[in-house]
């Protein structure tokens, strides 16, 4: 069998975690049009045809503005560096930015790792604005080795990407058991299910300012188990907008989010949520490594 990690990086809102999730066929990673959804690495695990490959969704690389940022860049160019094959997306109906240019520098430092270029979201592109697109690439990125030109929303021309990946994967191991399709352990799952029925409904500095947190599981062996969770943002009048109308706002999250986490966990739970002013979170160093939004080495 053959086996390896693919990092999928590029800039923020192209489309890395919904092309994860589609190339997983499960729901590893939240998706929202919001950029800077994804703020650690997720594995998403496929088995196919006798091999597994193990995606790498990763945070967007942009210039960071604050400590949270930082760690979201650093996570997305640590993992250039621990795989066999790099994955950079593009959003194909957008101009070649600075920022894709900066992505690209990060990966040339990763030296000799194989690269693909995913042209996403071409749902939105005519024919010959995907021929003028690739030929574009190579003249203001680089070169590389693959490129593949797709729709992750509309699940056109995913089986390109495995043909692609295919000649640049190794011998090796099974690395994960062969029902298990992401790393991320059960907590951080259901933050993460709150965490997106948040962002679908807010939006300018709110989806960025939030974070969630578990603070009290109740196991009742009998009955259904409980779940206390903390909804942080940095501003008072960020807390009444989550709470919405006479409490409409945070009611309707937590139903979804009940149902989305009853779901994961296959049995009915409680679920309470409250709402916790943290100022200016995303800036300080404590609260982040208790988030697990910084590491010792940053
Ligand atoms: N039209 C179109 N939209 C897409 C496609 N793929 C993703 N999107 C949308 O683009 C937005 C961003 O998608 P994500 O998958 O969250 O993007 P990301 O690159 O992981 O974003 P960050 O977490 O911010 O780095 C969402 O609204 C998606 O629905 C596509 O193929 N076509």
């Amino acid at each position: 069998m053959k086996s390896g990690f693919i990092a999928v990086v590029g800039r923020p809102n192209v489309g890395k975690s919904t092309l994860t999730n589609k190339l997983v066929n499960e729901k590893v990673a939240i998706v929202s049009d919001k950029a800077g959804t994804t703020r650690d690495s997720i594995k998403g695990i496929l088995n196919h045809g006798g091999n597994q490959y193990i995606f790498i969704d990763t945070p967007g690389i942009h210039k960071p503005k604050h400590l949270l940022g930082e760690h979201m860049t650093n996570v997305a160019v640590r993992s250039l560096k621990e795989v066999e094959v790099i994955m950079f997306v593009l959003d194909g109906s957008q101009e070649i930015s600075t920022g894709d240019k900066y992505v690209m520098d990060r990966i040339l430092e990763a030296d000799k790792t194989p690269r693909i270029l995913i042209v996403n979201k071409i749902d939105k592109m005519s024919d010959e604005e995907i021929k003028v697109k690739k030929a574009e690439i190579e003249e203001k990125l680089g070169t590389f080795d693959r490129i593949v030109e797709l729709s992750a929303e509309y699940s056109i021309g995913m089986y390109r990407v495995i043909e692609a990946i295919d000649p640049f994967l190794e011998e090796g191991v099974m690395y994960y058991p062969e029902d298990m399709y992401t790393d991320m352990p059960t907590y951080k799952v259901i933050c993460e299910i709150v965490r997106e029925k948040i962002l679908t409904r807010t939006r300018d500095e709110i989806p960025h300012s939030i974070a969630i947190e578990i603070i009290n599981v109740e196991r009742r062996p009998n009955g259904k188990d409980k779940f206390d969770i903390n909804i942080y943002v940095e501003r008072n009048s960020q807390k009444g907008i989550i709470i919405g109308n006479r409490g409409e706002m945070l009611k309707e999250v937590g139903t979804e989010a009940r149902k989305d986490i009853e779901e994961l966990l296959g049995k009915k739970i409680y679920l309470n949520l409250w709402v916790k002013v943290k100022e200016k979170w995303r800036k300080k160093k404590p609260f982040l490594k208790e988030m697990g939004y910084y590491m010792e080495e940053e």
